[in-house]
């Protein structure tokens, strides 16, 4: 048996050469091995949210990932804005099942960019669907250019004091990069806001309560995390709450046996 954490990877589902497909594009999967762990690719159908929640037990983590495709609004009670064209309702099923499943479970959740915005959506949150259309909002798209310029930092965080971030990174700032259109608008009950960007957008969230990390950041920290402190610091923290709940999970496997 494999002794690194078995993390489930939620999909896009996509046309890929004219049939339905699921994906997860490589640096997620890749940041998860690097930091020890073990991904598992899981899939979304809209029909059952995919994977069945009680499977998630079988796992020590969850990464719900960025991607160009938006919580459809109707999920949290909008009309469709005219700049919202990318939906992806078998991954809005799967992980607005999973969450709260997952935190049941006590499973350490990390959730990035689109994967932010769903756990926020799930507390019942709602999303600003075009920030740039929001007047006083700063432009959150991607500067353009090759990868390497568009996953650049490109703007300032405040992280905020006395919260589960600044337990794993202490530098009350630091600069992240920025590929989103759309954002936090109002904040789901239960959840506390971590980090601000210099509008004022929440940045980063964590699930109060939670038994383990339950973190989530709009920014893009599966992009090269060695070489950013605040990436590493989060990857590190997730894998820790991960390995922590493998001894949890693997002791108790142990107990059922004897
Ligand atoms: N579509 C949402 C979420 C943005 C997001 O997750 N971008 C991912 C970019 C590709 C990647 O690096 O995975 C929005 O526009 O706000």
């Amino acid at each position: 048996m494999s002794s690194r954490p078995l993390v489930g990877v939620i999909a896009c589902r996509r046309e890929v050469e004219g049939h339905p497909a699921h994906m997860v594009t490589d640096k997620y999967l890749q940041a998860l091995r690097d930091y020890g762990l073990a991904p598992l690719v899981l899939p979304v159908w809209e029909e059952g949210g995919g994977l069945e929640a009680s499977l998630l037990g079988e796992l020590d983590g969850l990464l719900l990932t960025g991607s160009y495709t938006n919580v459809a609004p109707a999920r949290y009670g909008a009309e469709r804005a005219p700049q919202n064209t990318r939906d992806d309702l078998h991954r809005d099923a799967a992980a607005l099942a999973w969450i709260p499943a997952a935190l049941d479970l006590g499973l350490p959740l990390f959730g990035i960019c689109r994967g932010f915005q769903e756990i926020n959506v799930a507390f019942g949150g709602t999303l600003h669907q075009a920030l740039q259309e929001v007047p006083g909002l700063l432009d959150h798209r991607e500067p353009q250019g090759d990868k390497a310029a568009q996953y650049a930092p490109s703007h300032d965080l405040s992280i905020l004091p006395g919260g589960a971030l600044s337990a794993l990174h202490a530098a009350p700032a630091s600069r992240v990069n920025s590929l989103h259109q759309q954002g936090v608008a109002e904040l789901g009950l239960g959840l506390r806001a971590e980090a601000l960007a210099p509008d004022g957008v929440v940045e980063a969230l964590s699930v109060e309560g939670a038994r383990r990390f339950a973190l989530a950041v709009q920014w893009h920290p599966e992009w090269q995390p060695a070489q950013h402190p605040l990436y590493d610091a989060l990857f590190r923290g997730f894998a820790a709450a991960c390995a922590e709940r493998t001894a949890e999970r693997r002791g108790l496997t142990t107990l059922i046996d004897a």
